[in-house]
């Protein structure tokens, strides 16, 4: 779904924006694009806060959709979160923490 909402994102870009939300987006800017970003993350926090199952996947729903818009302004496919996401897999969060800061002790 999130490749599915992509491919249409990036056919809205040279639409009319008056017809198209994402189009009335890229119109307005990146800084509109980050600013909603901004806005549907908070929303998701508080949602997560309200504990509302429902307006948890509601907003985080809004956020990825905002997050792709971000995405299509780069010319990102969604296949690039895949792989570092990929990239990733399997490694401990806390694992790859500590090899950072040996790193930064070693500097
Ligand atoms: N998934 C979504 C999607 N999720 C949320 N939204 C819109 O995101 C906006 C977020 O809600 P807000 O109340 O925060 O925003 P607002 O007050 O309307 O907007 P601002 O004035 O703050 O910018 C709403 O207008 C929602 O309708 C979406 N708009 C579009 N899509 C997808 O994008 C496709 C293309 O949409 P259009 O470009 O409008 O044709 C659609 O077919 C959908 O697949």
């Amino acid at each position: 779904m999130l490749d599915e909402v992509y491919r249409i994102v990036q056919q809205r870009r040279d639409q009319s924006a008056d017809q198209s939300y994402v189009a009335s987006l890229f119109a307005k800017g990146l800084d509109k694009i980050l600013g909603k970003i901004g806005e549907e993350a908070t929303e998701t926090a508080v949602a997560g806060k309200g504990g509302d199952p429902k307006e948890v996947v509601s907003e985080t729903a809004d956020l990825f959709f905002h997050v792709l818009v971000l995405l299509g302004y780069y010319d990102l496919p969604p296949e690039r979160i895949y792989a570092e996401l990929r990239r990733r897999f399997g490694v401990s969060g806390l694992t790859e923490k500590a090899s950072r800061s040996q790193k930064s002790d070693a500097r």
